[in-house]
Parts: C-alpha cells; structure tokens; sequence
C-alpha cells in the first residue's frame, strides 16, 4: 500500500482527498495535519468533516513547518491542501524526499515568475523548485506528471476554461487575433472553508468579481498559449462550476472541424464527458468528471464552449488524485470510478 499524508486535510479540499485516498484501492492514510496553531489540531477528522462520521477515527495533527522533511521521507504521496503562500514556503522541505508531492495551490503553478509576483502578491523564492513542477492537467500532461516528483494541481477555474478550449488551440483551430472569453460562475466551496464576509450565507448573490485581474487569467494563458478574457462569478450555491466560453474560429473551420478537435482529444479520456446539451452544474457535483459541449455558428465563425466540473474533485481533489494514479503507474481513474 501507498502511505500517504495531507496537510489541511480539515479544508474543503483536503476533506475531499481524505475521502478518496480512504476509498482508494492501493493507498492508504498515514496522517492528516492541519497547521501548529489549527484551532482544528487535535480533533477527529470526523468530528470536523461530518459527512465522513463512518470513516475510522484519525487525528488532525498539528505540523510545524520543520517536521515536513521527516513527513516526506516517510510518506509515498504528500497532498499539499493548503494555502499558496505555506506550500510555497515548504516547498523546499518536502522535494527531493521519498514522497512524491501533489500540490492542491497556486504556489509553483506559474512558470514565468514575474507575473506570478504581480498575481499572488508575494515572490516564488524557488526557481529551481518551479523549474521541476509540472501542471496537472491530467488529460493534458499524462507524461510528464507519470516523470516528476512535484505536480502543481491546477486551479479549478483554469480546469474548466482549458479542457473547453485546449481541443480547439492545439488543432490550430482559434483565430490567434480575438481572444477567447470565457465567462465562469462557481460556488461559494471554491473560497475555502475560512469564514469570511464576502461568503457568508446572507452576503453572497451571484457577482462578477477579481475582473480582468484575476490570478487565473495568466494560468489560463500559459497553458493556452493563448490571451483570454477571463470573468469569475460567485454563485449562490455550495459547490459546481460551470464555465461558459466564446471564442473566434478561423474562417475556413467548420462545425464538423471543431466536432473531431473535441473527439479526437477526448474520445478515450474516461473523465472528459461530451455531452449532447449543454452540460449542468448539477451533473458533476460530487463527481470526478468535467462535462464538455459546445455549437458553432458558421456564419459568425464563433464557437459557444460549456464546460461543468465539481470545483473540489475535477477542479482539485479528484484531479490530484489523478496524477497520483499518473505518477505511480496506476490506472488513472482508480479511486474515482467504481
Ligand atoms: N476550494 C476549491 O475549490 C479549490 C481550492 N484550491 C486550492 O487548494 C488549497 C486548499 O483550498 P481549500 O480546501 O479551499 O482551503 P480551506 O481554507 O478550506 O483549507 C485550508 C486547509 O489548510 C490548512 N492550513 C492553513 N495553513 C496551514 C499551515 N500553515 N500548515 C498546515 N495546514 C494549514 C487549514 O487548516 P488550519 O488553518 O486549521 O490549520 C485547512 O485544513 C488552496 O491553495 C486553494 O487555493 C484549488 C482548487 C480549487
Ligand atoms: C469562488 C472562489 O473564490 N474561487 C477561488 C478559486 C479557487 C481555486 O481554484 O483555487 P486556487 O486558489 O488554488 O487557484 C478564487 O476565485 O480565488
């Protein structure tokens, strides 16, 4: 059996990963940590993630920032639940170690590092670390995430917004003068579990924010390689996100064109669903799939993209768990289909 070990496992996220390692067939849980000052430290992780009461009684431990090295000589798999600027720190601490590490934050997600300063409001300390990590867009990178150590598990908006328009960039079917905009609406889970005002239950109704400068525009466009137009919005609702994408296709292209870019990169993908309508939130939620459909117009030679995915699997925990699967060599959707 894989050991494996997830620091903030009493967040949103890491309640979700908790979940799938303890169904998962060949790993299985070694420690759960939430930081040394966690109001959380020290309780079950049943007591703090209800919907998990029937699962054995494992402690939230408390992890100093130096007690991260013996955790990664002594685990297979760390998932770092965590926020980007703790991941970012302990970085150095956990590579080059046993364990092979799964990173749920934005902390070694951008390779340029100039913008990732001007995005995350701190400097990535580690470029040689950000040199090694390799984006875990399981359907995208299957090669290089089975090849490292350190997967950077990608944001749950950029998810959405590049399984909707990789298909069509990389068959060179994007007319490289307008940039593709895509309009995204998630639920109130993908803040995190820390109260705040702006999420709290008579507070939020659905609401364009972070316009034009949101940090999941530049991740959108490395991975593009494509500029975008890219709009959050916060919905009244716990969880889900559904992205609605418009783009420009080159002139010659046609319906049929765009139909066999979406075929022939998702045909075998068993978590890329195409769907024959416009894909739901509702249809994903609690699942690890993201639901894809599209139409074009001809005339305008504008394509309309839906994309639907659970913000906390596809668009994080079950995402993780497939490079997992990718970088031990195991079937990838093992844990997250019966
Ligand atoms: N929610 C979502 O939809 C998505 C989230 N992510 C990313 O995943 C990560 C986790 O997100 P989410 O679950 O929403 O966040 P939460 O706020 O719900 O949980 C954060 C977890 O990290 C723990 N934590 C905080 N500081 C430390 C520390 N210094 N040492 C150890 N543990 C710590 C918290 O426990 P405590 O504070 O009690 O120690 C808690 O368990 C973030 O980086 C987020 O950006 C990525 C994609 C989607
Ligand atoms: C609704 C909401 O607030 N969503 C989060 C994105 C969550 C996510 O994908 O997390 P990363 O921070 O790991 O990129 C936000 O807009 O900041």
């Amino acid at each position: 059996m894989l050991k494996v070990s997830i620091i903030g496992a009493s967040g949103y996220a890491g309640a979700q990963l908790t979940a799938l390692v303890h169904q998962h067939p060949v790993m299985q849980l070694k420690g759960l940590y939430v930081s040394a000052s966690s109001a959380d430290a020290g309780k079950l992780f049943t007591q703090v993630a209800g919907e998990y009461r029937h699962f054995p009684d494992l402690p939230l431990e408390p992890l100093c920032q130096s007690g991260c090295g013996a955790l990664a000589d002594s685990s297979d798999l760390v998932f770092l639940c965590t926020p980007h600027q703790f991941s970012h720190d302990v970085m150095p601490q956990l590579i080059n170690k046993q364990a092979k590490i799964f990173d749920l934050s934005g902390a070694y997600r951008l390779p340029d590092l100039d913008t990732f300063a001007a995005f995350y409001g701190f400097a990535n300390q580690h470029p040689s670390i950000q040199q090694k990590a390799v984006y875990g867009l399981a359907e995208w990178f299957a090669d290089d995430i089975a090849n490292t150590s350190l997967v950077a598990v990608p944001g749950c908006y950029p998810t959405a917004s590049l399984t909707g328009l990789l298909p069509l960039q990389r068959t060179g079917l994007l007319d490289t003068a307008f940039r593709p905009v895509i309009n995204a609406v998630s639920g109130v889970t993908g803040a995190g579990r820390k109260a705040s005002l702006t999420t709290s239950f008579c507070e939020v109704s659905l609401q364009a924010y972070g316009v034009l400068s949101h940090r999941h525009t530049p991740e959108i466009e490395s991975y593009l390689d494509h500029q975008v137009i890219f709009t959050p919005h916060l919905g009244n609702f716990k969880r889900g996100i559904l992205a609605t994408i418009t783009a420009k296709l080159n002139p010659e292209v046609t319906a049929n064109d765009v139909e066999q870019a979406f075929l022939r990169h998702y045909r075998h993908q068993p978590l890329v669903r195409l769907t024959s309508a416009f894909p739901k939130v509702d249809d994903v939620v609690n699942s690890p799939f993201a639901d894809v459909h599209w139409q074009v117009d001809e005339q305008s030679h504008y394509v309309v993209i839906g994309c639907a995915i659970d913000n906390l699997l596809k668009g994080a925990a079950s995402q993780a768990m497939q490079c997992a699967n990718l970088a031990f060599d195991l079937p990838p959707t093992q844990g997250l289909l019966p």
